[in-house]
């Protein structure tokens, strides 16, 4: 995992696994079935290089020939948070590592003229004792990002207790949301080179809802 020098919130799994199923993902040759098992590959494999850091305690257990203090995870619960839609599909690979994590939604499609966020549905759980992981693979601008860490601070979630799973950022994203909410950290797999004229993440891998449902 590599911290990126300009944006102190941004860290780049570079396990070469996440790598190469990335790479697999941006050939337009994928058919949706490949990319949608890709998505939930990929999305299990950097769940599992960010959760790293969850604080282990120990619990009284009986093995079949003793009794042992194990270590089992410590503390908060978890819920994973995909945005709609493209996010359905890297929170079936979350769910795979934390069975037990509850599940919000937001639900956001970008205007086509502004590129700002429409928001058509909020449902999330309790927000007490809890970390959220938002799900999306695309931070482009960084507006639909931005407005999903807003959705969450006015449900009472502080940023402390937010991250922000992407598959792939853009530098006018990143920043974008490091002045908005640098105390959430941002996990993606790869930092792009910039944004086309319609707002796309160059190189990129087009639009990941529409290539993961087989919409237009
Ligand atoms: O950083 P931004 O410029 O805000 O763009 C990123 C957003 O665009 C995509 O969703 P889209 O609006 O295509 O909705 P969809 O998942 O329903 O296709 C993507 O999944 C993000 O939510
Ligand atoms: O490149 C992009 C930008 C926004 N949304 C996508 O799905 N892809
Ligand atoms: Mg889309």
């Amino acid at each position: 995992m590599i911290n990126h020098p300009e944006f102190p919130n941004l860290f780049i799994l570079d396990h070469p696994l996440i790598q190469h199923k990335l790479t697999l993902m941006r050939d337009k040759e994928r058919s949706t079935g490949g990319f949608r098992t890709l998505l939930r590959e990929i999305s299990l494999l950097m769940g599992y290089e960010i959760t790293r850091d969850l604080p282990l305690t120990t619990e009284r257990i009986d093995t079949p020939l003793t009794a042992m203090d194990a270590p089992v995870i410590a503390g908060k619960k978890l819920a994973i948070v995909p945005v709609l839609r493209a996010g359905l599909g890297m929170a079936q690979g979350l769910h795979e590592l934390v069975p037990s994590a509850r599940e919000g939604h937001i639900g956001l499609y970008r205007d086509h003229d502004t590129k700002q966020p429409v928001e058509y549905l909020v449902k999330l759980p309790e927000p007490e004792g809890r970390v959220f992981i938002i799900v999306d693979p695309m931070l482009a601008t960084g507006n639909s990002a931005v407005h999903a860490v807003d959705v969450l601070n006015r449900h009472g979630v502080p940023d402390e207790n937010i991250r922000f799973l992407a598959l792939v950022a853009a530098p006018e994203g990143a920043a974008v949301f490091y002045a908005a909410h640098p105390k959430v950290k941002v996990f993606t797999a790869a930092l792009d080179s910039h944004l086309d004229e319609n707002a796309y993440i160059v190189p990129g891998l087009g639009d990941a809802g529409d290539r993961m449902f087989g919409t237009k």
